[in-house]
């Protein structure tokens, strides 16, 4: 067990963040002014600080299906182009503030077309917000750089214009693709024609895989569609057991995540909210991290858990011991799991993550 550590310094330590959902991550406030702006009118309630608590309870339900019928309240006030850049733009700034110099951003365009926005007008919005967040960060002389990626909903049947979306984008801002939403009945392979495509394209995407639904969704997203990194994976621990004298064995699946460094974002506080795990205490983060899985540490939806990216890290120091060795593992793990080039991820690491955690390293 490392010494406690500071909550204040948790904060100022650099982090990357490969799973957040634009549209889970908004402040309460700001929703409430939206829906006033936008005559949204099916709020739960106007009060700020009980809107906060509405969400996380709401999302507490023990069900993935459940914790998603939140987003139509955050989705409902986000269909016009001033709402998504300032809610993008709220988003990086919330980042920084929590010390996060890396993020990728996602969300799901479709859900944005009820006032007859375009396709490309969401996604520019969305970018926009983030350059701004880029430039207030770069005015306060601090470093955060924050990409989007287009999500597609696995329930509907729009991935390939999502995808192609995601390409037209890609020198803009966009550096990836992903599939949400409901998992068990919509299989990754639904969506198989959008992932060749983006292949044929050299382009990224990650999958939204083992977290309502077990190894047969994970085995899909790897091996069928070709998933560079895995949404959640959090049940790629099914396929590990562990011998009467405590030895893990790994089965082929888990064994092939392992050693091909399939990076892992995992998302601690929404696993416990929907269920997928009992608590944090008992998170197979702490197994997959012993074995050297490629391990990272995500918010998912920082409004619906009400968390950030330094209540993670604080939450699996309480729960495992975590120290700064660690809290940099998984941050230089997520940094290399990034989808911008080699170069821009290599630089990140030595010029901004590495210097600051040597001097935390020697408190
Ligand atoms: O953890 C999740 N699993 C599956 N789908 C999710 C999760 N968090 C958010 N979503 C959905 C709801 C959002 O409206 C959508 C796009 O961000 O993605
Ligand atoms: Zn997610």
């Amino acid at each position: 067990m490392s010494d406690a550590l500071d909550a204040a310094q948790i904060v100022r330590a650099p982090k990357a963040l490969l799973h957040d959902h634009l549209d889970g991550g908004l402040r309460p406030s700001t929703i409430i002014e939206l829906a006033d702006q936008t005559g949204y009118d099916a709020l739960p309630t106007t009060d700020a600080g009980q809107l906060g608590e509405w969400f996380a309870e709401s999302a507490n339900s023990g069900s993935l299906v459940r914790y998603l019928e939140t987003f139509d309240h955050t989705v409902g006030v986000m269909q016009t182009p001033e709402a998504i850049e300032r809610v993008a733009f709220e988003c990086g700034e919330d980042l920084m503030n929590d010390g996060v110099v890396y993020a990728e951003v996602r969300f799901a365009p479709e859900q944005h077309l009820q006032r007859e926005m375009t396709l490309p007008e969401i996604v520019e919005a969305s970018l926009t917000g983030f350059r701004r967040a880029e430039e207030n960060a770069a005015a306060q002389g601090k470093f955060l750089r924050i990409r989007g990626l287009l999500t597609a909903m696995r329930h509907a049947a729009n991935s390939q214009e999502i995808a192609a979306l995601a390409v037209r984008y890609r020198d803009q801002g966009v550096v990836g693709f992903d599939i949400a939403g409901a998992e068990a009945g919509f299989p990754p392979t639904r969506h198989l024609s959008a992932f060749e495509y983006l292949r044929r394209e050299n382009a990224h995407f990650t999958i939204h895989a083992g977290e309502a639904f077990g190894l047969p969704s994970i085995w899909e997203a790897l091996q069928w569609c070709g998933a560079d990194r895995l949404g959640h994976g959090v049940r790629i621990i099914d396929d590990i057991t562990i011998d009467a004298d405590g030895t893990p064995r790994l089965g082929r699946l888990a064994e092939y995540v392992r050693d091909r460094r399939v990076p892992l974002e995992l998302c601690p506080s929404s696993n416990v909210q929907t269920g997928a795990v009992d608590s944090i205490a008992v998170h197979p983060i702490g197994l997959l991290r012993k074995l050297k899985f490629r391990v990272t540490v995500n918010t998912d939806n920082r409004l619906m858990s009400g968390t950030s990216m330094s209540n993670e890290m604080r939450l699996l120091h309480d729960a495992f011991g975590y120290g700064w060795a660690d809290l940099q593992w998984l941050t230089v793990n997520a940094m290399k799991s990034a989808f911008i080039n080699f170069d821009e991820r290599l630089e990140i690491i030595d010029q901004v993550i590495k210097p600051r955690y040597a001097e935390l390293l020697t408190i």
